[in-house]
């Protein structure tokens, strides 16, 4: 599928809808979102506590279903598809950062990359991931040696091992200082110019829109307003 300039995408969505719980309980997350993402760019998600972005990145990168509406991936329906192959989807195509990293504490960072590694196709050798994000050098350190920031790199290199086709990171520098976090905005668009991967960024920092090719604004389960980039500026350059 493509847009109007013949650009693929790598997500639409339409009538996306989300309602957790019944009756007087329910909360409608999204509420009817028609989304495209064209494949290759760097995407920023913001809005309010509470609007809905964990919950859209939840379910297109598959980790969550939809109560209604279609979500593809490329030409791949997700809504249509059963749990083994959602799996697989996820397992081949994705990569997830989270604000708290995730890393198992009793592995070095060349083995918490190459759990990922063993299970993937076509994988980068770990000492390339860590390369990648600066941290060749410190492979054999343990997550509990390295610094916050350091952390979260190795949490990308363990995320962009399988060369995923889309990267999601869920607040990716919300435990760092302006500093580290611009270090680990700079690794994230490495990766897609390097590995070309869409990457979808969701977070309360509102100037790392500055980095984006499109930002979403997001407000109450639903888009507010898209805003294309025309001055994509690097992550060093963002003031915060
Ligand atoms: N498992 C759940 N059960 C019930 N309600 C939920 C669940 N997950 C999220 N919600 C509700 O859905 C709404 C959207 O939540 P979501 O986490 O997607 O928002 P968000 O924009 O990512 O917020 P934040 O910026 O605080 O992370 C909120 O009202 C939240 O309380």
């Amino acid at each position: 599928m493509q847009d109007n300039s013949g650009k693929p995408f790598a997500f639409r969505t339409q009538g996306l809808t989300k309602v957790y719980g019944e009756g007087n309980a329910a909360v409608h997350a999204l509420r009817g979102v028609d989304l495209e993402i064209p494949a290759g760019e760097i995407v920023v998600l913001l809005g309010p506590s509470g609007s809905g972005k964990s919950t859209l990145l939840n379910i297109i990168g598959g980790l969550d279903s939809a109560t209604d509406g279609d979500v593809y991936f490329q030409d791949l329906c997700l809504s249509d598809l059963p749990d083994d192959k959602l799996t697989l989807y996820r397992r081949d195509h994705v990569g997830f950062v989270f604000q708290f990293y995730n890393l198992m504490p009793s592995l070095t960072a060349h083995e918490n990359v190459e759990l990922v590694t063993e299970i993937a196709d076509d994988p980068l050798e770990p000492e390339e991931a860590l390369a990648l994000v600066g941290l060749a050098e410190r492979a054999d350190h343990f997550p509990a040696q390295l610094s916050g920031g350091e952390q979260q790199r190795v949490a990308i290199a363990r995320a962009i091992a399988k060369q995923p086709t889309v990267l999601f990171c869920d607040e990716p520098t919300g435990a760092l200082d302006s500093k580290t976090g611009k270090v680990v905005l700079k690794v994230l668009k490495d990766i897609n110019e390097k590995l070309g991967a869409t990457v979808l960024i969701v977070t309360h920092a509102a100037n790392t829109a500055a980095m984006a090719d499109r930002v979403i604004h997001f407000a109450d389960g639903h888009i507010r307003e898209v805003v294309e980039n025309d001055a994509k500026r690097d992550p060093e350059d963002i003031e915060w």
